[in-house]
C-alpha cells in the first residue's frame, strides 16, 4: 500500500539517505530503528511529505505523492504525524485540537468522531483542558488522537514515546499499540531504542547511514542478524576472533559451525552472547577466572578471563554459579553463536 522505490535525498555535503525500497502493506505498524543520524527522520519528513526526494517515487495505495514531476503537498497526503514534542496547538482546548483536522467534515460528524476518539485515548473527561493542563502521557494521547481523527491512510510517528519516563513509557507504548491495532491504522514509528523497537513493530527497517541494513520481525533481527551491525544493534556480545575453516569458525574458545561464503583461512569473528555461555561444573568444560560478578535480581551477570582471549567473557546466567578458587567451568551453546568473515587485505 505504501511503495518507496529507489528513494533518494541528499542533505548537505556529508549525508545521503537511501537509494531505498520498502513496502508497507495496509494495518502494518513499521517501526524505523537506528543510532542517531542515521536518517529515520529524513525518511519519516519525505513520506509526509514535509521534504522533497532528489529521485525515486513515493506511492501510496497506487497513487504517486513523489516521483519524477509529481509532488503531493503534505495536506494532500492523507498522512497522519504525531511529532515527538507532540505540536499541541497551545491556545486551543484538548477537543479543539482533535477536531482541528475534521474543519471541512459536517459538525455533527465531526463532533461525534472527536468524541469517540477522546473516548478511545480516554480523554474524554479532559476535553475542555488546554495542553499544559495535561501530563506528558495525556498530552501524547492528545496528539495521537488529533493526528488519527481524518482517518489517515498512515500514520507517522517520530519518537512518540522518548518524551515519557521510564515507567509511563512502557503502558502509553502498550496503550497505543492496541489503538492503532483497533483502528487498522498502518503505521511507521520512529525509535532510536532497540528494546523499544523490538516489541513495537510487526516489522523493524534497521538503518544505518542513511541505507536500509535489515529488515524482518523483532525476532527475525534478534535471532538471525544478517551482519555484525544487526547484531550489536539489539544486543551485548563477546567478540571472538578466529579462521574459517573447513565449515566452521576456529576460535581459541572453540570452533562454532557455519557456512560462510569466503575461501577457507579467511578472518572471522564470533559473536557470543552472554546468555549463550552457561555454568557447567562437569565434563569437559572450559574454565575462566573470575574477573568481576555482579547479582541482578533475575540475572548474574560475569566477566571471565580466559586463556588465549583478550577481552573478558561475559556470561548472564539465571542459574546457581558455583565459583571454586575464583575458577568458573562453562559451556557455549553453539547454536546461539553467530559468525560473520572479516576478510582483511592479507586474507585469501
Ligand atoms: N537540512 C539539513 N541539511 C543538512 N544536513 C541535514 C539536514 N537535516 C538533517 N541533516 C543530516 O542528515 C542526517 C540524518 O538526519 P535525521 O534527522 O534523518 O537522523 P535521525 O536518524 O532521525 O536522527 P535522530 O535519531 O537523532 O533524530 C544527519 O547527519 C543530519 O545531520
Amino acid at each position: 500500500m505504501l511503495e518507496i522505490r529507489a528513494l533518494a535525498r541528499r542533505l548537505g555535503p556529508n549525508f545521503s539517505l537511501g537509494p531505498m525500497d520498502l513496502s508497507i502493506a495496509p494495518r502494518e505498524i513499521v517501526c524505523l530503528v537506528g543510532h542517531s543520524g542515521c536518517g529515520k527522520s529524513t525518511l519519516l519528513r519525505l513520506i509526509a511529505g514535509i521534504d522533497r526526494p532528489n529521485s525515486g517515487t513515493l506511492r501510496l495505495d497506487g497513487r504517486v505523492l513523489a516521483g519524477p514531476g509529481v509532488f503531493v503537498e503534505p495536506e494532500q497526503r492523507n498522512i497522519g504525524f504525531v511529532f515527538q514534542d507532540y505540536a499541541l496547538f497551545p491556545h486551543l482546548t484538548i477537543e479543539q485540537n482533535v477536531m482541528f483536522g475534521l474543519r471541512r467534515w459536517p459538525r455533527a460528524k465531526a463532533k461525534e468522531r472527536t468524541e469517540m476518539l477522546l473516548s478511545l485515548t480516554a480523554l474524554s473527561a479532559m476535553a475542555d483542558r488546554y495542553p499544559h493542563m495535561l501530563s506528558g502521557g495525556e498530552q501524547q494521547r492528545a496528539a495521537l488522537a488529533r493526528a488519527l481523527a481524518p482517518e489517515p491512510a498512515v500514520l507517522l510517528m517520530d519518537e512518540p514515546f522518548s518524551n515519557l519516563d521510564r515507567d509511563l513509557r512502557e503502558r502509553v507504548r502498550s496503550d497505543t499499540l492496541a489503538l492503532l491495532r483497533r483502528t487498522n491504522t498502518t503505521a511507521v514509528i520512529v525509535t532510536h531504542d532497540p528494546e523499544e523497537a523490538l516489541s513495537t513493530g510487526d516489522r523493524l527497517v534497521l538503518m544505518k547511514g542513511g541505507r536500509i541494513v535489515q529488515i524482518g520481525t523483532g525476532r527475525e533481527l534478534y535471532h538471525r542478524p544478517s551482519d555484525p551491525y544487526s547484531a550489536e544493534f539489539f544486543s551485548t556480545f563477546t567478540r571472538v576472533p578466529g579462521v574459517y575453516r573447513e565449515g566452521s569458525v576456529q576460535t581459541v574458545l572453540g570452533a562454532f559451525p557455519c557456512s560462510l561464503d569466503v575461501p577457507d583461512g579467511t578472518r572471522a569473528v564470533a559473536y557470543i552472547r552472554p546468555q549463550a555461555v552457561y555454568p557447567s561444573p562437569v565434563g569437559t568444560a572450559m574454565t575462566g577466572r573470575v574477573r568481576s560478578r555482579s547479582f541482578r535480581g533475575e540475572i548474574e551477570q560475569l566477566e571471565l578471563d580466559v586463556e588465549g582471549l583478550g577481552t573478558p567473557l561475559i556470561m548472564r546466567t539465571t542459574q546457581h554459579v558455583d565459583v571454586v578458587e575464583g575458577k568458573l567451568r562453562f559451556r557455549i551453546e553453539e547454536e546461539a553463536v553467530f559468525t560473520f568473515a572479516m576478510p582483511g587485505p592479507g586474507d585469501q
